[in-house]
């Protein structure tokens, strides 16, 4: 299927006449231009469609589908007379392209010349999309729905007829989104339900935690809220395990671990856009840059991103900048309430403050679970060396807790409400006091050796109740 545009210009500066009344007042000028236009566009539209040359039952055979809503019997034809844009755009099957192109071109040379017209284009590779019922037209939101799955699904709609038709509104979508358009209208006519692809990378403590909480809620989402999320793909940092349907979450380990594949983010990626389901979102619980590396391209793919990992929102500010603007330019959904605050709704908190004219002025607390442990817990019974593993193994602490040690941790938190607040702020503008660390501590990128290490460096140093103690437990102030 394609979809042919005829666009024209406006005729206004060639006629002698118009000009005469563009003198005579703006308004009166820009009604007879519009008028003119109008009439111009009318002409164009029926000429383009008697050229074509097609019947509509000729149109049947363009339409590929099934069921209730492809009724291809009764899609009329898609075509669309858009007088704002002042441009014509109908639709024919893929191997007329061609001799429809050149028949346009022959029928319209004169206006193409005299510029009246600007150019006859042809758009490949769409297919029509056709949701037919009762009484639709006399009925409220049957397109509010239809468009708004289309857009909850990142589908982009190139062209749409109603009319005032009881039967039949007609969506023209890149031939790659048609499962997924059909899969996403039908879902939401048949069973007033989402469908969403989960794809998660790194299925550590907070991973693992939420693929528990969809094994215990995805059936209670979907009878109460009409969301089918399945999570179509778990990666971490040596496999990958795919399905085509859904993973069997009680058994999900074993899978990756007997089943998995090497890991490879692109094919990972790929997955997530292949299947059939017409949401796809990835949730990333690393705390690499190696994954938030991908989130430009995941939004650009119409997959949404939710995140607890902190890096890309406060590494360098352009590209987080970048980030947010795809974000808004595309409505997909970028989600990073669990940066800051983990399951408080810190962030959400601030926006609807800020959305509704307030102005942040300070905003003041203990960010770090790790430290707060480590203050409530370390009272001289215990090495502190040993009260930072017990923080590691209850969850608290990141992959590795010289982040948090570091106070790294609180500056990427603090990085990212300046943020949120509208501060163009990059993290070296936050004084993080690292002095206190000895530089050999610093050195080890890994928790395993960074925790082997540090009953040397701390236990000697630290004392419950002592000077360092006290200079850390300050909360935080932005
Ligand atoms: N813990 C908490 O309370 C909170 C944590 N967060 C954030 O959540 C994120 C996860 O933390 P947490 O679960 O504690 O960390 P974990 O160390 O427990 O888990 C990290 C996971 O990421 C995987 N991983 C690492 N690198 C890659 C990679 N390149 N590709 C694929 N998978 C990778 C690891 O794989 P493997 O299993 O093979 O090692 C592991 O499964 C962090 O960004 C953290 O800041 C946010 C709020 C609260
Ligand atoms: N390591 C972090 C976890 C949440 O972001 C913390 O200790 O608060």
């Amino acid at each position: 299927m394609l979809l042919t545009k005829v666009t024209w210009k406006r005729f206004m500066t060639s006629t002698k006449k118009l000009q005469t009344l563009l003198e005579i007042g703006k308004e009166l000028s820009t009604f007879l231009s519009d008028l003119e236009a109008d009439i111009f566009n009318l002409r164009a539209m029926l000429r383009a469609i008697s050229i074509a040359g097609y019947a509509p039952e000729t149109l049947e055979d363009w339409v590929v589908g099934h069921g209730e809503v492809w009724a291809a019997k009764l899609l009329a034809a898609a075509v669309r007379k858009a007088s704002s844009e002042h441009s014509v755009c109908f639709a024919v099957p893929e191997k007329e392209a061609d001799t429809v192109r050149e028949a346009l071109l022959l029928k319209f040379r004169k206006d193409l010349d005299a510029e009246r017209l600007s150019k006859v284009e042809v758009v490949k590779n769409c297919s029509i999309l056709a949701a037919v019922g009762h009484r639709m037209a006399s009925t409220p939101d049957v397109s509010a729905n239809l468009f708004d799955a289309l857009s909850k699904a990142s589908i982009n709609v190139r062209a749409f007829a109603q009319g005032c038709s009881e039967y039949n509104i007609t969506v023209v979508v890149d031939q790659n989104d048609a499962v997924r358009a059909l899969k996403a209208v039908h879902s939401r006519f048949y069973h007033n339900e989402t469908s969403i692809a989960v794809g998660l990378v790194g299925p550590g403590s907070i991973g693992k935690a939420l693929l528990n909480q969809f094994k215990e809620q995805v059936a209670i989402l979907k009878e109460d809220n009409k969301v089918d999320f399945r999570v179509m793909g778990i990666q971490n940092r040596t496999k990958m395990y795919l399905s085509e349907t859904a993973i069997d979450l009680s058994n999900w380990e074993e899978l990756l671990q007997t089943k998995g594949v090497p890991k490879d983010i692109a094919i990972f990626t790929a997955h997530m856009q292949s299947h059939s389901l017409p949401n796809a979102v990835i949730v990333d619980c690393t705390a690499d840059d190696d994954v938030t590396g991908n989130y430009y391209d995941w939004l650009q793919k119409g997959i949404h991103i939710i995140t607890p990992n902190k890096i890309a929102n406060s590494g360098p500010y352009e590209q987080y900048a970048r980030l947010r603007r795809l974000q808004r330019q595309s409505g997909i959904h970028y989600f990073y309430e669990g940066t800051v605050g983990a399951g408080l709704p810190i962030i959400s908190t601030l926006r609807g403050l800020i959305g509704t004219g307030d102005k942040i002025l300070k905003v003041e607390g203990v960010l770090s679970g790790t430290l707060s442990y480590l203050f409530n817990n370390f009272n001289g019974e215990k090495p502190f060396s040993q009260i930072v593993t017990e923080a590691k193994a209850e969850g608290l602490t990141e992959p590795n807790p010289k982040d948090d040690l570091t106070g790294m941790d609180v500056g990427r938190k603090v990085t990212i409400l300046a943020r949120e607040c509208g501060l163009r702020l990059e993290l070296d503008d936050v004084k993080i006091d690292e002095d206190w660390m000895s530089e050999d501590l610093l050195s080890h990128d890994t928790a395993e050796k960074y925790l082997e290490e540090l009953p040397k460096s701390f236990d000697e140093v630290i004392e419950p109740g002592g000077k360092k103690r006290k200079q850390q437990e300050k909360s935080c102030d932005l």
